[in-house]
């Protein structure tokens, strides 16, 4: 049955998780492009005039229906943040909050959904260099984030069904930074007015993908784009990154320095950071009933700063004609050009 083709080439859109960082920047490309955008999320953060927002959670779908009526296309960006750690929450909103919202939009017409996924999906704490993505999911993922983020992967493709007219892919950026990005350059900079960043986890070769907003909304806007029931991409994974893989600490250096901080100048063994950074993490969750501390150096963040964790784009090069927009020297200058606040001494 070939119910819904030939698609309609309808420029409305919805934007679940519009409100957050990577949400915001990628809706107001789309505004830029002329699409008619719908914001679904649980906060309003801003507000644009051509933007209709739905303020609910996503794992209602009585709320959800309402956001999704005469919406052909639908990028669904919403997640927990990582640091949240929180085992029930991220089970809730990213494996059965996307059920929800794949009902939704089977109920609703919509004919094609992108997914945010990540690349961290097949990362496990050890090297990755060029990982492609036949690579298999991390069979011990490094965080419940991760662990719920395969999940979530698996079910937004498994949807793909050209008969039932929805057709679904995943983009698994990784490392997003940018302007009025809330994690990775506060983080940083918390982290250095504390005094704690004048250490390099590890000997500082690690290479690792930094990849600036605008490429993956690109990446995002270009699949959506491409999606059609005869093309190579339906129901697969694509690899968004700005393909110029840096060492970890030269990309923090750049970014602190830039900033006005110094730069991270002693080493320090991989493995002692990681025991103790486990150690720490062990020692918040037995202590959480009495003291609420939340450890900076979590085993994750110790594993991301000191492994290599690059991927290869080239399936996104030849399906889609992905190449990144904005370079990486270019992407830190205009990152550290936002956060004027965020300078020493500001
Ligand atoms: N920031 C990064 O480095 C990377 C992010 N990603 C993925 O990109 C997506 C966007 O991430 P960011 O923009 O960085 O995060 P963000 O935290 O800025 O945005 C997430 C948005 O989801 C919304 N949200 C959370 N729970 C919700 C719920 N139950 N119902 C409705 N909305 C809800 C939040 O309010 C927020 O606005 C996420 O799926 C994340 O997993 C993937 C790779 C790297
Ligand atoms: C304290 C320092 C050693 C590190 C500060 C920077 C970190 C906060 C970031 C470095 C790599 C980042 C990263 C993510 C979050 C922020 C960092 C840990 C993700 C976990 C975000 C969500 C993903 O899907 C994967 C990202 C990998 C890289």
């Amino acid at each position: 049955m070939l119910s819904l083709y030939p698609l309609q080439s309808s420029k409305r859109c919805a934007v679940i998780g519009g409100s957050g960082f990577l949400g915001r920047h990628l809706v107001e490309k789309l505004l830029g492009k002329g699409y008619t955008v719908s914001v679904f999320d649980i906060r309003q953060s801003y507000e644009l005039p051509g933007v209709t927002f739905h303020q609910g959670d996503l794992c209602d779908k009585q709320a959800l229906l309402t956001a999704l009526q005469g919406v052909s296309l639908v990028f669904h960006c919403a997640s927990p943040a990582p640091a949240s750690d929180d085992k029930a929450l991220f089970q809730r909103v990213n494996i059965q909050g996307t059920q929800t919202v794949l009902q939704a939009c089977t109920e609703a017409g919509v004919q094609k959904v992108v997914l945010t996924s990540s690349a961290s999906v097949v990362f496990e704490g050890t090297d990755i260099k060029d990982g492609r993505e036949d690579l298999p999911y991390a069979k011990n993922p490094i965080d419940y984030y991760t662990e719920t983020k395969i999940e979530q992967e698996k079910l937004v493709l498994k949807a793909c069904d050209k008969e039932k007219g929805l057709l679904t892919v995943a983009i698994r950026p990784h490392g997003i930074f940018g302007p009025r990005d809330p994690q990775l350059v506060p983080i940083l900079v918390d982290t250095a007015r504390r005094g704690n960043m004048k250490f390099i986890i590890g000997d500082g070769s690690n290479l690792v993908d930094f990849t600036f907003v605008d490429n993956v909304v690109h990446g995002l806007i270009l699949s959506a784009e491409s999606l059609r029931p005869e093309s190579p991409i339906c129901g697969k994974a694509y690899h968004i990154t700005n393909d110029e893989p840096v060492r970890f600490w030269d990309f923090m250096s750049d970014i602190l320095v830039g900033l006005g901080y110094s730069a991270p100048r002693y080493n320090l063994p991989y493995t002692l950071v990681y025991g103790l950074a486990l150690l720490l993490w062990l020692l918040s969750l037995l202590l959480c009933p009495l003291v609420a501390f939340k450890p900076t150096f979590t085993p994750m963040r110790v594993a991301l700063a000191g492994k290599h964790h690059f991927y290869s784009c080239s399936r996104a090069k030849q399906d889609m004609g992905y190449k990144p927009v904005v370079g990486l020297k270019d992407g830190i200058r205009r990152t550290v050009e936002s956060y004027p606040h965020l300078r020493h001494g500001a």
